[in-house]
């Protein structure tokens, strides 16, 4: 049986967040440790809002593109409804991030309430967000 993972990683994806073949996208790449999905990602000058930090709405991306992925890690094809993101702290460009999102609640059968969050070297989490996806059918 083909899983969505695979279908997403194909030659014809040019997704913004982990096409590795978008010459504009963040290129991510995940795992699923457990309960928790995971990337790793270095923002660079050209991903700034202010000088030497990362522009918020990408922020907001990566966050969302990592809470898509767990979800397609177990098979289930959504959208993003609905999201929020508390910015606690700035996140520096030329650093390693971490982020991770999990699930915390299915409603109905098809909303999916996720959380995330970006973690600095130091331990700090810069970013936590919250979205609700909704299940549909890939096109
Ligand atoms: C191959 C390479 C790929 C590679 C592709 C890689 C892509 C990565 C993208 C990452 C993910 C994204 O960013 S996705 C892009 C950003 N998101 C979007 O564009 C989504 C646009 N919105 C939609 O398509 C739609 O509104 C949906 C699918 C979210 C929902 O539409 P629907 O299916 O018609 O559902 P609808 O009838 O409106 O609602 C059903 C029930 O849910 C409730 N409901 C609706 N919204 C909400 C909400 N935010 N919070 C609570 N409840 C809600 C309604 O009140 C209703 O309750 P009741 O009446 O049943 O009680």
């Amino acid at each position: 049986m083909e899983l969505l993972q695979d279908r997403i990683k194909d030659n014809n994806n040019m997704c913004f967040g982990c096409s590795q073949a978008n010459p504009i996208g963040l290129k991510l790449k995940f795992t699923l440790d457990g309960e928790i999905c995971r990337t790793e990602f270095e923002a660079k000058e050209e991903h700034q809002g202010w000088n030497g930090y990362m522009h918020g709405g990408l922020i907001a991306a990566l966050l969302d593109e990592t809470m898509a992925w767990w979800l397609w890690f177990n098979d289930i094809s959504i959208m993003t409804a609905e999201m929020t993101t508390r910015y606690s702290y700035g996140v520096p460009i030329n650093t390693r991030l971490v982020v991770e999102s999990w699930c915390e609640e299915v409603k109905r059968g098809r909303l999916y309430l996720m959380a995330g969050r970006i973690i600095l070297p130091d331990g700090k989490v810069a970013v936590r967000a919250n979205a609700k996806f909704m299940k549909t059918e890939l096109k």
